[in-house]
């Protein structure tokens, strides 16, 4: 019998002959309130929360819970194969984890305990340029792991130079560039704790350690940390850029780029007109723009601007394996989760955020197999309906 996701279902069952239950919820919506219950309420707060009133993440929610699945019955799901190729790489599962920083704010094992993770399950870790660790030291605890990097393009060409050649070295093979960062969004779960990570030094260890943010600084990091800071404040993203600024991109990286956070079909045909290989339908997660329409809203019109032009991958509000399934049947190939992996490395390092994959795809395969698929491949708007929930 070849091994399916869904196995870990019985392997829950038999460990729990010996009186051994999951050390974390299988229902990853019950995370981030555990979280609240064992981290600071600074920490938690940083990753639950979302931009102005919360809006824009809730509406990505409900825009995946609103759209219901049709199952259909007596197609012979016996055998079932979710791998997929994205980027032209070939994973197990359509899913990566999504590139968040300040992972130390979680955990002291942060970016390497996530990687190795991912590593473990072969699922793509994307790194955020924004990582509590060296991306040279994130790409060792990997091995020969599928890794990304994600590239807050900064204000100083040298260090988005130094970035790309330093994430080249050490094995990253497609960029993610974020376009919807461009400043920090009005957040008032952090405004009202006055509570920024980054202020703290957390989440700059990619840019303390290269050469050419340093050569920027009036004196070395461990003389001045303060000083090291505020320089990375007011560089590592630049509301000035433009399209026409993506060529340097292009031509300093040699493999696929895709653009995260694209919402209108125009944005995905000027990435086609530009170059770029895929993009990220996103909103962040609901914590840049505020009353932004929701991500799984704006998926099939972007997916009909790329047609075959483009890979589109899909992120914002993926809880469960049938809002996989869902973002799937609307045209994604693929896509990333955020929080979920966030708290479970919160919750138990290493170990939480493998918990979190294997339930995400456990859930999506049982999904397919009850829905009569075999495999990603065959979903399409069919297999959805609108509903009322
Ligand atoms: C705490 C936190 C930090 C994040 N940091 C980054 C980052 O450094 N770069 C980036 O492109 N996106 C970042 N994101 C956005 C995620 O990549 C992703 O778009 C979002 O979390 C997806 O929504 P979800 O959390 O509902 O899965 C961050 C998200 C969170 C929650
Ligand atoms: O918090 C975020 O969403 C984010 O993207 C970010 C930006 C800068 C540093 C760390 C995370």
């Amino acid at each position: 019998m070849t091994k399916h996701w869904a196995d870990f279902q019985y392997e829950i069952y038999l460990n729990g002959m010996t009186g051994a239950v999951p050390r974390l919820p299988t229902d990853l919506t019950r995370l981030e309130e555990l979280t609240g219950q064992r981290l600071g309420p600074g920490p938690v707060g940083y990753v639950a929360g979302s931009a102005g009133n919360g809006s824009t993440a809730r509406a990505n929610r409900a825009a995946l819970e609103r759209r219901r699945i049709v199952p259909r019955m007596l197609r012979d799901v016996h055998e079932r194969d979710l791998s997929v190729e994205v980027l032209g790489r070939p994973l197990p599962a359509p899913l990566a984890l999504a590139p968040v920083g300040v992972l130390s704010i979680m955990h002291p094992d942060a970016d390497p305990a996530a990687a190795r993770a991912a590593a473990a399950q072969g699922v793509p870790f994307i790194l955020s340029s924004a990582s509590s660790t060296p991306m040279e030291q994130v790409a060792e605890a990997m091995g020969d792991g599928e890794r990304w990097f994600q590239l807050y393009w900064a204000k100083d060409r040298e260090v988005t130079k130094s970035f790309l050649d330093r994430a080249k070295a050490c094995g990253f093979t497609a960029l993610f560039v974020t376009l919807d960062t461009p400043l920090l969004a009005w957040r008032p779960r952090d405004l009202d704790q006055a509570y920024l990570p980054f202020l703290h030094g957390v989440g700059t260890a990619n840019y303390f350690s290269d050469p050419a943010f340093r050569a920027g600084l009036a004196k070395p990091v461990h003389e001045d940390p303060n000083a090291a800071v505020m320089h990375f404040v007011g560089m590592f993203a630049d509301p000035a850029k433009t399209w026409p600024d993506l060529e340097f991109l292009r031509e300093n990286w040699d493999g696929p780029i895709v653009l995260k956070g694209v919402l209108h079909p125009d944005d995905a045909r000027r990435a086609v007109d530009t170059g770029m290989d895929g993009v990220v339908v996103s909103n962040h997660g609901g914590r840049q723009v505020a009353g932004a329409v929701a991500a799984a809203d704006a998926l099939p019109g972007v997916v009909e601007a790329a047609g075959d032009r483009l890979t589109v991958l899909f992120d914002s509000g993926i809880r469960t394996g049938d809002d996989i399934f869902k973002a799937l049947a609307l045209g994604a190939e693929a896509v990333l989760v955020g929080r979920p992996y966030a708290y479970g490395l919160g919750l138990d390092g290493q170990a939480g955020v493998e918990h979190v994959i294997r339930c995400l795809l456990a859930e999506l395969d049982l999904t397919l197999a009850l829905s009569g698929h075999a495999g990603p491949a065959d979903l399409g708007a069919d297999d959805l309906a609108e509903g009322t929930a």
